[in-house]
């Protein structure tokens, strides 16, 4: 996959794929610092009537009226930080699209995953656009059609890059991260969305 910038237009959505949208400098200053300050939780979700440890830490960073719920789980509200908020700005610039919330994960290692799924809950309008900025090891980041999952893309997604998700995606795709047996470091990725009160 090149180093530079591209879209790709996948089940009447756009993936838009910045690899190198931060300097590996500042990326690792990003990610040393957000591993410290955020205030990363372990959390059970209710699946198939019983109670599942979540595979990975997360934190939920909003303004103070947006609230966050997903399989029986609410999260805290904490408030943006200088190093969220200004990470917040630059992303609504790339995206030209503004955002009041952010999901951040932090995926200790190789065990720790994140399933198939979409973000599609009602509380993020018709057609949410979700930019997703990475930090640290390389993870690969798998999104399928829903009809049989004819069609499938991967994006190795860089320390420092960019990935925005638009259109009719999170209808007619899934997303997910899958574990892996590769010796992998820490990663935490930033999850950004505009998400109705
Ligand atoms: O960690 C990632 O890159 C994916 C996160 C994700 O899909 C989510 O938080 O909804
Ligand atoms: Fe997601």
């Amino acid at each position: 996959m090149s180093n530079e910038s591209h879209t790709t237009d996948f089940c009447k959505g756009q993936i838009i794929y910045h690899p190198k949208w931060l300097t590996p400098k500042n990326s690792n200053k990003y990610l040393s610092q957000l591993k410290q300050s955020l205030p990363w939780k372990s959390d059970k979700i209710r699946f198939m009537g019983k109670q599942h440890s979540i595979p990975r830490l997360h934190a939920w960073i909003a303004d103070s009226n947006i609230n966050y719920s997903y399989s029986g789980i609410s999260l805290e509200i904490n408030p943006w930080s200088t190093a969220t908020r200004e990470l917040k700005m630059l992303c609504e610039q790339s995206c030209q699209h503004s955002f009041n919330s952010m999901l951040a994960n932090y995926y200790r290692n190789g065990k720790d995953s994140n399933g198939w799924h979409a973000d599609n809950e009602k509380e993020l309008g018709q057609n949410p656009l979700i930019a997703i900025v990475s930090f640290g090891q390389v993870r690969r980041l798998s999104i399928r059609s829903n009809d049989n999952h004819k069609e499938k893309l991967d994006y190795d997604l860089a320390n420092g890059s960019l990935i925005i998700m638009k259109g009719e995606l999170q209808h007619q795709t899934q997303h997910c991260l899958r574990k892996t047996q590769k010796d992998c470091a820490e990663r935490i990725s930033l999850t950004f969305r505009l998400t109705n009160a």
